[in-house]
Order: structure tokens, then sequence, then C-alpha cells
């Protein structure tokens, strides 16, 4: 079951997961998108001749509970219990901090925090009874990471789902479900293309340092990671040194990234210092601009 799967990176999970034998179901909002991911999807899994079905539900994640619970209820009685959860759906505005309106702010709250926190409590709900284990994927960002310029109310959603996680983690460990938590870059999209039009520069700007990615690389590792139960996804030199840097008491479930962790971290606090002497640089820079501006106006 994919959140956000019309679109993005979501979209792009579903071709992936796809290709690899899955039967999928698309969850958002609006059906004419649904219906063309759909088309989309089948052909990918006809060209391989899979046999994986690709059903969707028009639902708001954000919407009631009971909603939620039945668009669930209806999307397993059609294609069986939901194996791996990839909750994708979401959206970003950025603006400056006295600019948000509590409304956008409480958008993106039930948008990117309770919307996955309530289907991910009724789909474990079910992969518990069935008791064969299972996948949650969160996609989160590398904003949930960092505050950074115009993200407040986005990486403070995005981080908030972080800390989920981790709980969530601990309490699916005996009941053999795993938790991964994805922190894209700047990923080229048409929700990126969107939040591009209203974004200050600086935050264009600060944002760049990590990259911009395609969504089906950022997919295509999201889907191996969490297959493989690890705890972090993330793609780019940026993002191993950020989900290495921010590990914090996050569970862990490979070698390779605790012995990172262990012997890199002092390290990248100490790159990291560079990152954010050019972030002020960047605001600064722009502040600047702005009252030279004022002044010849
Ligand atoms: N692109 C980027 O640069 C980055 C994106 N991310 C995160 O990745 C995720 C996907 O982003 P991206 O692919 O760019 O976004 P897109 O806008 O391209 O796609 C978003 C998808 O989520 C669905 N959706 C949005 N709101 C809801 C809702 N309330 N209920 C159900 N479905 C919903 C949309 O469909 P519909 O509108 O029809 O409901 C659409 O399918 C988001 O959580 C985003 O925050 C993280 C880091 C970087
Ligand atoms: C050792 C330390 C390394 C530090 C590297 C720092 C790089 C920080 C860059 C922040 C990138 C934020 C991208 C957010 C994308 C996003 O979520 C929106 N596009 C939403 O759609």
């Amino acid at each position: 079951m994919i959140t956000g799967g019309s679109s993005g990176i979501g979209l792009s999970v579903a071709h992936d997961v796809a290709r690899r034998g899955a039967s999928v179901t698309l969850v958002a909002r609006n059906v004419s998108r649904l219906e063309k991911a759909q088309q989309e999807v089948e052909l990918t899994m006809s060209k391989l001749s899979m046999d994986g079905k690709v059903q969707f539900f028009s639902s708001d994640i954000s919407g009631s509970v009971k909603n939620i619970s039945e668009m669930v209820k209806n999307a397993e009685a059609s294609l069986g219990p939901v194996y791996m959860l990839i909750n994708c759906a979401g959206f970003a505005r950025a603006q400056k901090f006295e600019d948000l309106s509590p409304d956008l702010m409480k958008q993106m709250l039930d948008i990117n925090f309770t919307g996955p926190m309530v289907l991910t409590q009724e789909v474990v709900r079910g992969m518990k009874v069935q008791q064969e284990g299972g996948v949650v994927v969160f996609v989160s960002s590398q904003a949930g990471l960092l505050g950074l310029y115009g993200f407040s109310a986005y990486s403070a959603s995005k981080a908030a789902i972080v800390r989920a996680a981790e709980a969530l983690h601990m309490e699916l460990k005996p009941h053999n479900i795993s938790v991964t938590v994805c922190y894209p870059p700047d990923t080229d999209t048409p929700g990126f293309v969107e939040e591009n039009q209203t974004k200050p520069i600086e935050t264009k700007l600060i944002s760049e340092a990590a990259g911009l990615f395609k969504p089906e690389e950022v997919a295509k590792k999201l889907v191996d990671d969490s297959l493989c139960g690890a705890w972090s996804s993330t793609v780019g030199l940026e993002g191993f040194m950020l989900t290495t840097l921010c590990a914090g008491m996050g569970p862990i479930t490979d070698a390779a990234s605790f012995m990172a962790q262990v012997f890199l971290s002092g390290l990248f606090r100490s790159v990291s210092a560079f990152y954010l002497w050019s972030f002020t640089r960047i605001v600064e820079r722009e502040h600047k601009k702005r009252l030279e501006n004022k002044k010849s106006e």
C-alpha cells in the first residue's frame, strides 16, 4: 500500500515494487491522477509479464479515522493483507516563520504527521494479527533532520514522524515488522515543482546543497533499504553524512551504518560547520540584497 502513489516519489515506488512482483494499492485524493497512475503501473507489470494487480482508493489520509479504517478494510478484502506500507503522501510549503499561517502549519502537521500515524495504526493492527511480519516505511525528508530557512513547520512535521517511527520500531520488533524512515533530498517531482513556485530564494539555495535527485533513484533506494530492514534510507553524499551525524538514539539495524556512526560522527560534525557557515552566508547575502533593493526603491 502506497500513499501518495499517484505522483512523484510514491508513483516511482509503485513502479519499482511492481517490477519486483508485488500487487499494489495506491492511495491519494485526486481520482484522475490515480486512474492514470494505475494504468501506468499496470503497463509496467504487463511488460514484464507480472501477474500483480493494481487497485486505487481515493482517500484523504488526514480525513476521518472511520474513512481510513474502511479504506484499509476494503483494500485488504480485495488484495489480501498489506505486507508493506509506504507512507509517502505529504507536501511542503516554504514560508518565512512570521508569514506562516496557523492553517498551513496545521495542514502540514495533519498530512505529514497525523495522517501517516492514523493509517499506520490501522495497517499495523492487521499485520500483528497475521503474525507473518511486514514492513512499514515513512517518507520524512532531509529537512526532518535539521531545521532550515523557510521550513519551520515543514521540518517540524517531518521530524515528528521520525520520533514516532523510532518508538514504533521498538514496539514492532517482536512482531517481525520492520520500520524504515526515508530522508529524500530535493527530488524532481510534480510536488517539488509546485513548492518551488512560492519558495524563498534562501530555502532554494540551502536545499541545493544536498543536490537534486530523480524520484526513481530515491524510490529504488527506499525499497532496497526497507526490504533489508534498514532503519534509514537516503541518497547522495550529503544524505549519508546527515543521517550518520543525526543517528542519535535511533535503532541499530546493520553493522556498516553503525560503524560509520561510531567513527565518522565527529568528522561529520566538523564538516557540518562548513555547511552551516555557507547557509549563514546565503541568508546574510539575501538579506543585504533586500535592504539594498528597498533603499533604491
Ligand atoms: N520532492 C521532494 O523534493 C521531496 C519530497 N519529500 C516527501 O516525499 C513525499 C512525496 O513527495 P513528492 O513525490 O514530491 O510529492 P507529489 O506532490 O509529487 O506527490 C504527492 C502525493 O501524495 C498525495 N497526497 C497529498 N496529500 C494527500 C492527502 N492528504 N491524502 C492522500 N494523499 C495525498 C498526492 O495525491 P493527491 O494530491 O491527489 O492527494 C500525490 O499522490 C512527501 O511526503 C514529501 O514531503 C521529501 C523530501 C524531498
Ligand atoms: C555533515 C553534515 C552534512 C550536512 C549537509 C547538509 C545539507 C542540508 C540540505 C538540506 C536539504 C533539505 C532538502 C529538503 C527537501 C524537501 O523536503 C523538499 N523539497 C520538500 O518537498
